[in-house]
């Protein structure tokens, strides 16, 4: 068995000229919550229209479940549950109705277990008390979960879920946020794009980074925090002067201010930066070691800024 529940190798999607997807190597883990994280456009809805056989590769290949695409296809997709641009419900028949539509449509699903598995699917999205009612009456936020709850009808190892808390509200966007907690406790690996890292931070295991169809970054959350670099920041009323010894004495990335000097310490002890500064005649009234985020990171890898709210 393969470690891996996603992989794929050059995967690339061309939409006549523009290149959609270029070459993206995936490695979920198995077990992984995977953060699929990049700007509106970067290529993340397109990667996994391919992962789940929607549209067709240009090049590149992939597995889901160590099962080859798409051939393995009928063997592996009941075993995928999936949220990307809502199945076609139908607005005049209830949650609960539309639901039933589903799963009979589905050969793989048991009549037999058909309404205990749909109860319990609309009430681990909250939508219980709402499943009479019908589609066209739910707020984006109800069809959002409804369609959440659709992809998890029967039990799934492995979830693809394209941006699971858009449309929903905060309250919403915890509750889905503690299911995928859930579902990943009970053993089930998850696939969620977002364009939040705040989301990345407070679900994932592991986050790959997107940016305009290339895949910049992948790894373990816990990596890429150990990964940023500690800066030093010192006061002082001579910040030019600060700067200069700071790049002496072989820190990076040096810039300063009106009353301060940073670098990236990379192998200079900080007790090392204050007593040579002082040594060389630089008034210093302020020292801190700073350990950049995850956004200051993110930034750096795409040149571009996320949105962090939510
Ligand atoms: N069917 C299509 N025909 C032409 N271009 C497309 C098509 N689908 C996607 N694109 C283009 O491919 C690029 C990547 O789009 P994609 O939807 O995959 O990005 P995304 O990261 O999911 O963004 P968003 O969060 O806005 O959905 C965009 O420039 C988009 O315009």
């Amino acid at each position: 068995m393969t470690a891996f529940a996603v992989e794929s190798c050059g995967l690339t999607k061309r939409f006549g000229r523009q290149v959609a997807v270029n070459a993206v190597d995936l490695a979920v883990p198995r077990g992984a919550v995977y953060g699929f994280l990049g700007p509106n456009g970067s290529g993340k809805t397109t990667t996994i229209r391919m992962l789940l056989g929607l549209i067709r590769p240009t090049s590149g290949g992939h597995a889901l479940l160590g099962e080859r695409m798409p051939g393995g296809a009928a063997t592996v997709l009941p075993r995928v549950g999936a949220l990307v641009e809502g199945p076609g419900f139908h607005p005049y028949l209830s949650g609960m109705d539309n639901l039933r539509r589903l799963d009979a449509a589905d050969r793989t699903a048991r009549a037999a277990t058909a309404d205990a598995r749909i109860r319990a699917a609309l009430d681990r999205v909250g939508l219980g008390a709402a499943a009479g009612k019908r589609f066209r009456a739910y707020s984006l936020g109800m069809r959002q979960r409804l369609a959440l709850a659709a992809a998890m009808l029967a039990s799934r190892d492995l979830l693809i879920l394209d941006e699971p808390t858009n449309g929903l509200d905060p309250q919403g966007t915890r509750e889905v946020r503690s299911l995928i907690g859930a579902l990943a406790a009970e053993g089930a690996t998850v696939l969620l794009s977002t364009h939040l890292l705040s989301e990345v931070e407070q679900v994932c295991s592991h986050v790959g980074v997107m940016h305009q169809g290339n895949l910049v970054a992948q790894s373990t959350l816990e990596d890429l925090r150990a990964e940023a670099a500690p800066r030093a920041r010192v006061r002082t009323d001579r910040p030019a002067d600060a700067a200069r010894v700071l790049r002496e004495l072989g820190l990076t990335e040096v810039t300063h201010d009106g009353d301060s000097a940073t670098g990236v310490l990379g192998p200079v002890a900080p007790e090392k930066a204050v007593a040579t500064l002082v040594h060389d005649g630089v008034p210093v009234s302020g020292f801190a070691v700073v350990a950049a985020d995850l956004e200051e990171q993110f930034v750096a890898l795409t040149g571009e800024g996320f949105d962090v709210s939510g």
